[in-house]
């Protein structure tokens, strides 16, 4: 077992670990360690070709957890997490949206005002990004590059004059005012047509600074605390670890360990490190250094189903690339190799739109969204075993209910539009594609109520760095707010694409699926999956309210150990979370770096 000793060991070298390495190391005062799991993807052609992006998931850059099978949808769904030098940004489909304001106003109440602004919020995200706008411009100085196309190419007008043509104006997806349709940013080097992300944003630049190690194929087993002996808060002494496959070894901070290894690790940790329900580490004879509950409860993330349209004949979509037809990956290579143009140069989702339901608006929808908020409260069944406080459960309604639905200037669903088919009415097999020519409108629940949960079902070190031992149950529509959501969101959305013009004109004539409301809800119990978006497992919130750590991200109950990844944010994002989880690691760098002053 050697020793090494560093101020700062960020535990997982992902999106969020990487930008606190650069930050933190700009103190060349500060000797950092990051340690990853995974490996270094640099000069991995299917990591920075933007369209390959869906090779990296179920590959071995993915810790591809599953969840148990959920109840209400009768299937289990496969979680991706990235496993390499900038983790899920490292294999993600790149899309950049900000969150509404409503949304950080909301965490910031929960975790009794610690200063979680919006105005700060916002100055952090903007210190991590470039943009490049498509007429040349660039707006900012920040790592990470982003490109915006524009709304001019033929698809991207239909989309983004269809919505306007029904009352939801263009707006701009970096900006974030909710209401209208945008081309959203992707993180895309304008200058290599190559995927940008945390490692070649901010790790890249400073991998020679003196003061920063970084270890790759790591996994961190079990962070080392010490309980206090009068009852303060136990003490970070260090991380112990496993090196590619070795003995375990151990490494001190004289300052903090920090937690970065994402929404389901990061918790996985903590109760591997004694942190977390005293039954459940108990039962699995883990010494209990702090009894929180609430340590990987809270698991949101957006559900989501769709609906597709057979376009018309004469219009081109990008189904014959999509069904992998030799002749069509062929020239999307060679225009991609060529031109930096094509499917291959992008997620091919970037037609987006962040809408609300227009009948909760007004008194009479106020009245329509209360009901229907009442009659959810009443057929919800908490789960025994769940810690969730009512306070929190409350709070989470109002927040849904109030500062969402009844809300014009909220978003309560988050939209993709595409020129091909993609597979909502099978989920089970998401690798197929039907004959013809199709656009599809994947329809996303923005802010679920349903909360899951994920914790260690074994103690064993040897297993985590594996998708073993770890118990995910995402709850999907346990929350029956949920299914009466999304369901009329299907129904927005068809009646939405049966006026919208000049788009409507490019497809075939359809007659409407779900004017019956059940016939939407069946629907959404048949198709609907979850995105890769998992927040709210360490949740930033009060102790009262059922947090695991602070407003500066400090794990309640332990000195010298912080959280700051995806797993912080008490309610989920409206749309994409990696910019947002960008942004809340560069405001944390910036008050981490307060605190150890
Ligand atoms: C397939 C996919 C597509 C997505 N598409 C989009 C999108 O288009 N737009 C968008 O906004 N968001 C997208 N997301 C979500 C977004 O990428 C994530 O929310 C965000 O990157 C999470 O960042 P994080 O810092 O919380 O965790 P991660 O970036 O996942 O970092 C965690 C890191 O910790 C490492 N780690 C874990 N455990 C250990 C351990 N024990 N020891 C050492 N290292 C460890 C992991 O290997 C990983 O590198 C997508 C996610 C996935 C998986």
């Amino acid at each position: 077992m050697s020793l090494e000793t560093y101020d700062v060991v960020i535990v997982g070298g992902g999106t969020s670990g990487l930008v606190l390495a650069n930050r933190l190391t700009e103190d060349p005062n500060l000797q950092v360690l990051v340690l990853e799991s995974g490996n270094d993807r640099a000069n991995d052609q299917n990591t920075l070709t933007p369209g390959a992006w869906p090779l990296l998931t179920n590959s071995p850059n993915d810790w591809t957890f599953q969840t148990v099978p959920q109840k209400d949808l009768a299937r289990q769904i496969t979680i991706p997490q990235g496993k390499a030098l900038g983790g899920s940004s490292a294999i993600n489909s790149f899309l950049f949206n900000n969150t509404s304001k409503e949304t950080v106003d909301g965490w910031k109440a929960l975790n009794g005002d610690q200063g979680w602004d919006y105005a700060a919020y916002k100055k952090a995200l903007e210190k991590s990004f470039t943009l490049h706008r498509a007429s040349g411009e660039a707006e900012g100085d920040g790592p990470l590059q982003l490109s915006v196309g524009s709304s001019k190419g033929f698809w991207e007008k239909a989309w983004v004059e269809g919505l306007g043509s029904v009352g939801f104006p263009e707006t701009d997806s970096i900006s974030y005012r909710v209401g209208g349709a945008n081309i959203a940013a992707e993180s895309i080097d304008p200058k290599t047509k190559q995927k940008s992300y945390a490692a070649s944003a901010y790790l890249d630049p400073v991998r020679n600074r003196s003061n920063l190690t970084v270890r790759t194929e790591t996994t961190v087993t079990k962070i080392l605390l010490e309980k206090s002996a009068s009852g303060g808060d136990a003490a970070t002494k260090g991380v112990q670890f496993i090196s590619n496959g070795g003995d375990t070894q151990t490494a001190e901070a004289r300052k903090e360990v920090i937690l970065t290894a994402g929404a389901i690790n990061s918790p996985r940790l903590l109760e591997l490190s004694g942190v977390g329900g005293a039954k459940l580490l108990q039962s699995l004879g883990i010494d209990e250094v702090v009894d929180n509950p609430h340590v990987g409860e809270n698991l949101q993330n957006h559900l989501f189903t769709g609906l597709v349209f057979e376009a018309n004949d004469d219009v081109d979509t990008i189904d014959a690339s999509f069904r992998q037809e030799r002749e069509a990956v062929d020239a999307a290579m060679q225009d991609y190799a060529t031109k930096g143009t094509g499917p291959m140069s992008t997620s091919n989702m970037v037609t987006m739109a962040q809408l609300p339901l227009p009948e909760f608006h007004g008194p009479e929808g106020q009245m329509r969204a209360n009901l229907m908020l009442t009659q959810a409260r009443e057929a919800f069944v908490p789960d025994a075993s769940n810690p969730t406080t009512p306070a929190f459960a409350e709070a989470h309604e109002t927040f849904v209910g109030r500062d969402v639905l009844m809300n014009p200037a909220s978003a309560v669903g988050n939209y993709v539009f595409g020129p091909a088919y993609a597979p909502f009415d099978v989920p089970d097999d998401p690798g197929h594609r039907a004959p013809g020519k199709w656009v599809s409108v994947a329809i996303e629940l923005s802010h679920p109520l349903s909360r899951g949960s994920t914790h260690i079902t074994s103690a064993a070190a040897d297993q985590t760095h594996t998708s073993e031992g770890v118990r995910v149950d995402c709850r999907y529509l346990s929350h029956p707010l949920d299914l009466e959501v999304l369901a009329r969101q299907v129904r927005f959305t068809e009646d939405v694409i049966s006026r919208a013009e000049p788009l409507r004109r490019h497809l075939k004539p359809f007659a409407k699926r779900f004017e019956d409301l059940e016939a939407a809800r069946d629907y959404v119990r048949r198709s609907a999956n979850g995105t890769y978006h998992y927040t709210g497992t360490c949740a930033m919130m009060t102790r009262e309210l059922g947090g695991v750590v602070d407003g500066r991200l400090r794990v309640y109950g332990v000195a010298g150990l912080r959280v700051c990844d995806a797993s912080v944010l008490p309610i989920e994002p409206t749309a994409n979370p990696q910019a947002v989880v960008y942004g809340v690691a560069e405001l944390a760098a910036g008050f981490i770096k307060e605190d150890m002053a």
